[in-house]
């Protein structure tokens, strides 16, 4: 007998093959968990467990009905993650589809140590892939996403110049992660919107998402599911990429001074917005144990995507 929650998944997915460009980019679901004031983590950044039991069995099943699960560098660091399936029931004859862990890190600070490396490792999950920035990517690096920008000078247009000792810090971290288990892909850095702060006070570029996901399709990843934190969710939520969001809502008020993600999900189209820009209107809500889990589909011009 099917568990409520993947029933639930099941219909709400089931327009997936649907998706707007099936061989260029993946069916992209945005899912995190906030609470009513609208906060996915706590001050500076601290994890919160939002989701109850019944909630959380049901992000489990959607990330085993995803390819592939991504999570950016500051939750990586954070959270110390597993994205793995384990409060799922009843183990089926055949195994649960365990997603592909992949971590948007441009500089290469993730931990060669991680669980998701160590779970690879102990054969109990499945290759974290560690998407950083190439290594010609002339953007400027801010201060504080390497151990070398001490190094570093100002040209005459304000940019930053590296000495190598920079490339080779970053190449002995991508050697140990390659060590641990790690395989390393690299995209360009994005014009749209480049250097951001996060939770933890310390800041660096962001990738380009659009090249990500042609990268990833090319790969074989059908499906992503993209967790967060806040800055992952603002970076896809700019973009016309995401094809279903899906919020566990938490009967909880975190309180100002909690992390958000600051990006209206359903709103109007903004005046003179691109016609291809996305709003998400309501698609469905259920209620699991003590939360609501609600359901936003992509709109384009009044359409489905
Ligand atoms: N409640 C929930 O469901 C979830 C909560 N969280 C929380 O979120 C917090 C972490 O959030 P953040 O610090 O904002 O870190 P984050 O996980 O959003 O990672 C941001 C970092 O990813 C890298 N990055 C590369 N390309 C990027 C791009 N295009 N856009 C954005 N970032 C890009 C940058 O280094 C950037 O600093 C943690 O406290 C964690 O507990 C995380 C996931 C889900
Ligand atoms: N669905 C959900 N509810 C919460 O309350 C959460 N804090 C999160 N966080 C996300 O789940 C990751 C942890 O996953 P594992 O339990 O280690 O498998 C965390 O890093 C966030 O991405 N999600």
């Amino acid at each position: 007998m099917e568990d409520p929650a993947q029933a639930f998944l099941l219909d709400v997915l089931k327009h997936r093959s649907a998706s707007p460009c099936p061989d260029t980019q993946p069916y992209v679901t945005l899912s995190f968990a906030q609470s009513l004031d609208a906060k996915i983590a706590g001050a500076h950044g601290r994890q919160l467990i939002l989701s109850g039991k019944e909630s959380m069995i049901m992000t489990h099943w959607l990330r085993t009905m995803h390819d592939a699960i991504l999570v950016g560098i500051g939750t990586a660091l954070n959270d110390d993650p597993q994205l793995n399936v384990r409060y799922l029931p009843h183990p089926p004859e055949t195994p649960y589809n365990l997603p592909r862990p992949i971590i948007l890190d441009t500089d290469l600070r993730l931990s060669p140590t991680c669980k998701l490396l160590q779970n690879y490792q102990n054969g109990k999950g499945r290759r974290p892939w560690v998407i950083c920035a190439a290594s010609d990517d002339a953007t400027p690096k801010p201060k504080g996403t390497s151990a070398s920008t001490t190094t570093a000078e100002t040209t005459s247009t304000g940019h930053h110049q590296y000495h190598p000792s920079e490339d080779i810090d970053k190449l002995l971290r991508k050697r140990s992660l390659e060590e641990a288990g790690a395989r390393i892909i690299q995209v360009p850095t994005s014009q749209r919107r480049n250097v951001q702060g996060h939770a933890d006070g310390t800041a660096s570029r962001h990738l380009s998402i659009p090249e990500i996901l042609t990268v990833l399709r090319d790969l074989g990843v059908r499906s992503l599911m993209v967790e967060g934190g806040a800055q992952i969710i603002r970076s896809f939520l700019a973009e016309p990429v995401v094809d279903v969001v899906i919020i566990t809502v938490a009967p909880v008020l975190v309180g100002k001074d909690g992390t958000g993600y600051e990006s209206p999900v359903v709103s109007l189209p903004a005046e003179g917005a691109s016609p291809s820009q996305r709003r998400f209107v309501q698609k469905a809500t259920r209620v699991f144990g003590k939360d609501a889990v609600v359901v936003l589909e992509a709109v384009t011009g009044g359409q489905s995507v």
